[in-house]
């Protein structure tokens, strides 16, 4: 497993006294997609900031590539693409010039045709004459991933690269990414939108109050995601699960009323048809059922307000 991004007790406290990361440590795996969600606040753009040069650590360290982003900063910088949210100069320079101007800042030689094939990906090979302030909202924001891919980097960062665009500009973006994915760059990006980490990321990492609280495989969250609750309300309350129903991992509630059923989606129905006949058999009867299902949305929650 070869990691291409290293943060290893990585903390921020900002002049202010204020403490924005605490002892981050993260591993990225070469050609991952890797989501860091967090409410607003918890930290995101100052970890993305440290990582790409903008804000200095207090303490801690950054490989980047098996570049030190300190010592080592203009080869660490160099391998690192970064999408920000939104473009604030270059209105009147034209899409070719305000690309070509971000490939040289990296110290990389002209090369027009890597150029012409990322502003031909991003449907921006037309405007290539047009001026940066005549686009719409959704081409400049192919114009900031166009700049961030000019110097081929091996890591690319988007800042919430969806926040505001409209469902068509969401949908190219997802299979910009998934593109860029399949070419082997690393992606990490940041969403409010917990449906793209869904859709797209390998490995899920929730920040919260400047601390990582989970890192995950999107599977192990999808499992979770899948996890149904069967209630029982009981007719008559119970002291124990008897022991025939013991495989079934019931949990009875304090008062004895109410057995608790949790299963997993993928192997539902059988489970449930056989628990009822179980119950059946153990003359056991309910007045009612009800289920539930836990959402990625929910444990998002659950996990940000834990750590609160
Ligand atoms: N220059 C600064 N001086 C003092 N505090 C700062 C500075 N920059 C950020 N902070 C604080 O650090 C915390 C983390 O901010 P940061 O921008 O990293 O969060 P975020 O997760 O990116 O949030 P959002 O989703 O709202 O962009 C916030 O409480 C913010 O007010």
């Amino acid at each position: 497993m070869s990691n291409v991004l290293s943060v290893s007790g990585l903390s921020k406290t900002y002049d202010s006294g204020f403490q924005a990361l605490k002892n981050i440590d993260l591993e990225i795996e070469k050609g991952e997609l890797f989501a860091l969600l967090g409410p607003n606040g918890a930290g995101k753009t100052t970890l993305i900031g440290i990582i790409c040069g903008i804000v200095n650590p207090t303490t801690g360290t950054v490989i980047v590539d098996g570049h030190d982003i300190i010592s080592d900063y203009r080869a660490a910088r160099s391998k690192i693409g970064l999408v920000p949210q939104e473009l604030s100069t270059d209105a009147f320079e034209t899409v070719w010039a305000t690309v070509s101007f971000s490939r040289g800042l990296f110290g990389k030689k002209p090369d027009p045709a890597h150029l012409e094939r990322v502003l031909r990906d991003l449907s921006l090979w037309e405007k290539r004459n047009s001026k940066i302030i005549t686009l719409s909202g959704g081409m400049k924001r192919r114009v900031l991933i166009a700049k961030a891919l000019s110097h081929e980097p091996e890591i690319l960062f988007l800042d919430e690269p969806t926040a505001g665009v409209d469902v068509e500009l969401r949908r190219d973006m997802w299979r910009l990414i998934s593109s860029l994915r399949e070419t082997g760059v690393t992606v990490i990006l940041t969403t409010h939108y917990i449906e793209e980490a869904e859709e797209m990321a390998d490995r899920v990492g929730v920040i919260n109050h400047g601390e990582i609280v989970l890192v995950e495989e999107k599977k192990e969250l999808m499992r979770k995601l899948g996890r149904k609750q069967l209630r029982l309300c009981l007719q008559h309350p119970l002291d124990a699960v008897p022991e025939s129903l013991a495989s079934y991992e019931l949990e009875l509630s304090a008062d004895g009323s109410y057995l608790t059923y949790t299963y997993e989606t993928a192997q539902n129905r059988k489970g449930i048809t056989s628990l009822l006949h179980d119950l059946t058999e153990a003359g056991i009867r309910f007045s009612d059922i009800e289920t539930r299902e836990s959402t990625l949305e929910e444990i998002f929650v659950s996990l940000v307000h834990e750590a609160a």
